[in-house]
């Protein structure tokens, strides 16, 4: 099998709130921002617990039917459910206080996609350390400051990006506030992609929006 090439999913990557997608579901959302062009899908859900988070992303794999990369944030116990039940699932992404991404590649196994979030030069340097292939890509922020998570990492600009990217050993996707006038910047500051949630959770036209931003992207 082998694990997808991260250059092909990370451009634009869609990270899901149930709650900003309200009241359309979150697989419709899923469904229109693909039809837009969106490369990758995380299922994220603070207030669901385990079993609404499994039937949620099982419905997401559903709507999404193989196209692209399917994560799940936080939780290797939602992922391994889902399979369990045959969803197509493709990975998980983790955080500095989740388990850690060591771990949870020994339990998702060598075909899973692992995606880690780092936020400074310490924490780049620690996943510099780990043996290759335990995380596939690092997901970097806050680029802005968002309402979308409250205890998002200090602000980095797109400067501060720059710089942390230009250490990195990983492809970097970059996260939080973006909005379509970032995108070509962030890419010229060695992005390899742009991970969305409001912008295309909370648009009138989730497809129109990941279209703008994949064009955005492209320019
Ligand atoms: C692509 C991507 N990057 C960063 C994050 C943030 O993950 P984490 O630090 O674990 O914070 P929470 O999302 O769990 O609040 C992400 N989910 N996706
Ligand atoms: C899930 C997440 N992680 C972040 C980080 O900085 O690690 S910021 C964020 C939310 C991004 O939402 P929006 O696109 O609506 O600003
Ligand atoms: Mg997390």
């Amino acid at each position: 099998m082998g694990r997808p090439d991260p250059s092909s999913y990370l451009p634009l990557y869609l990270v899901t709130d149930t709650a900003l997608c309200s009241p359309r579901s979150v697989p419709e959302v899923v469904a229109a921002a693909i039809s837009g062009g969106v490369t990758c899908v995380q299922v994220r859900d603070k207030q669901a617990g385990g079993r609404e988070l499994v039937d949620l992303l099982v419905a997401v794999a559903a709507a999404v039917d193989g196209r692209v990369p399917v994560l799940v944030d936080d939780r290797v116990d939602v992922f391994l459910a889902a399979r369990a039940r045959g969803a197509q699932v493709h990975g998980v992404h983790v955080g500095q206080s989740d388990i850690p991404a060591a771990l949870v590649r020994e339990i998702v196994g060598v075909d899973a996609v692992v995606g880690l979030s780092a936020a400074t030069p310490e924490q780049f340097a620690v996943t510099a350390a780990l043996p290759t292939g335990t995380v596939d890509y690092l997901g970097v922020g806050a680029v802005h400051a968002t309402s979308t998570k409250p205890d998002h990492p200090a602000p980095l600009g797109i400067d501060g990006f720059a710089h942390l990217a230009a250490t990195a050993h990983l492809p970097c996707v970059a996260i939080g506030g973006i909005s379509g006038a970032d995108a070509a910047p962030l890419r010229r500051a060695g992005a390899a992609g742009i991970a969305v949630v409001s912008a295309i959770c909370a648009a009138p036209t989730p497809a129109g929006a990941a279209r703008a931003l994949l064009t955005a992207w492209n320019s």
